[in-house]
């Protein structure tokens, strides 16, 4: 596939679901690492990616070490609200995997640390009311960068 999305311990079924649809319509695979906050066959989940699921790459992990395991050598991107430079300052590569965190705690602090290089904030308001945004809008927005800068392949 063209792109990765993964979302490292997701919480919330609606979540996911949105994302699974973005990734279905955009050709882009979808990773799951567990702990999930639901089970796969979940309805909120299926309702919020309506009749897109058969059309969705799905890879599943028991927990990072297992997907970092199994992909390695791939161009891995951190999208987080500590990134040092805004995700349009990098150079996205066909076949990254753009990583995405929790819902209520982010993406683990040790991994930010150690790929500090590749970490990236979608911009917002300096005001720590403004603590995120939602994360399926977060996925679209970078998944739309991603494949802006590589001109869209294969979407019409
Ligand atoms: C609701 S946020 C988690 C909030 C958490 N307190 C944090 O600071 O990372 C869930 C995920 O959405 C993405 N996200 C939300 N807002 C973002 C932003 N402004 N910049 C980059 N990523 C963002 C990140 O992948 C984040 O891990």
């Amino acid at each position: 596939m063209m792109l990765n999305v993964v979302l490292v311990e997701p919480e919330i079924p609606q979540n996911t679901g949105n994302i699974a649809r973005t990734c279905a319509a955009t050709g882009t695979s979808l990773h799951l690492v567990k702990p999930l906050g639901f089970s796969i066959d979940d309805k909120h989940l299926k309702r919020a990616g309506l009749d897109y699921w058969n059309l969705l790459d799905l890879h599943v992990y028991e927990n990072l070490d297992e997907f970092f395991q199994k992909n390695e050598g791939s161009k891995f991107y951190f999208v987080t609200t500590k990134g040092i430079q805004s995700y349009t300052d990098f150079s996205f590569e066909e076949g990254a995997f753009l990583l995405f965190g929790k819902e209520t705690a982010g993406l683990p602090k040790d991994i930010l640390a150690k790929h500090r290089e590749m970490t990236m904030r979608i911009p917002m308001v300096e005001d720590e009311k403004a603590r995120s945004l939602n994360l399926s809008n977060s996925v679209a927005i970078v998944v739309y960068e991603a494949l802006r800068q590589l001109r869209f392949p294969d979407l019409i």
